[in-house]
């Protein structure tokens, strides 16, 4: 499967002798529709959802990720998503009240469709990381997923990396001036919620780096003094639109 949690330079030796990592920050980077608000899932809510998780589908077994599928299905009078199981259908009502004063009208509607909107398939992925373990950098598929990406951090905080992608294309990497870069670290604290639209959508790259330790910005706002911060075992939630006709079974799925 592409993109799999792939273990990649755990080396943290070599991390700090060559390759020391920028400050990541704790607030969203400027980067249009991208949003990491100022909220937490409350602990009793995501210790539940962590444990079900493992118990449902990664305890015992030898993998780090699943998929689920549901629809919305406003003609119940809800429009979160049958099929899904129902923690997740609960997850999504929280997030929705969560993000409803965080959130431009426009996308807190593109993420939680109002009743009597047309029906559309949601895709719950669960990726479940040991420390030291990341994701390669890339951009949800295109032809799969529409826009409106919701993920949230269990269990673990980690960095994520963002690196825009005509600079990719274009091998751009010289110095950005300050109002111009084309790459940030953004610390994900546990039970923290992202949610990637428009240019963070289509327009960059998303990646975790396989890492034991992040270099972390210290105070609320991430300008204090950085501190390394060790990496627990962390399970994300991501929830997308598949695009219509998009096949909900087998292929890449990143
Ligand atoms: O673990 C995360 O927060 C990111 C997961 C992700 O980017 C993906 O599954 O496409
Ligand atoms: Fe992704």
């Amino acid at each position: 499967m592409y993109a799999a949690n792939d273990a990649e330079g755990s080396d943290s030796e070599a991390d700090s002798l060559f390759d020391e990592p920028q400050i990541a920050m704790r607030t969203a980077p400027p980067i249009p529709g991208l949003f990491v608000p100022p909220i937490r899932l409350p602990l009793e809510l995501a210790n539940d959802i962590v444990q079900q998780c493992m118990s449902l589908y990664f305890d015992g077994r030898d993998i780090n990720q699943i998929m689920l599928f549901g629809r919305t299905a406003s003609e119940h009078g809800e429009n979160m998503g049958s099929g899904l199981p129902t923690f997740l259908t609960t997850l999504l009502h929280w997030l929705a009240e969560l993000l409803r004063d965080h959130l431009p009208g426009k996308v807190h509607e593109m993420l939680f469709p109002p009743k009597g909107a047309p029906q559309r398939a949601r895709q719950a992925i669960l990726n479940l990381y040991h420390p030291g373990e990341g994701i390669s950098p890339h951009v949800d598929l295109l032809k799969r997923f529409d826009d409106g990406i919701i993920g949230v951090s269990f269990g673990s905080g980690c960095v994520m990396s963002f690196e825009r992608v005509k600079c990719q294309e274009e091998e751009l990497f010289g110095e950005a001036g300050p109002l111009d870069r084309n790459h940030w670290d953004l610390y994900l604290e546990e039970r923290s919620v992202l949610v990637l639209s428009e240019d963070a959508r289509y327009d960059w790259t998303h990646g975790i780096d396989g890492r034991l330790q992040d270099f972390v910005g210290g105070g609320i706002d991430g300008r204090g003094e950085p501190d390394w911060i060790e990496r627990g075992t962390r399970l994300s939630i991501t929830f997308r639109w598949l695009l219509p006709g998009a096949d909900i079974v087998g292929g890449p799925d990143t």
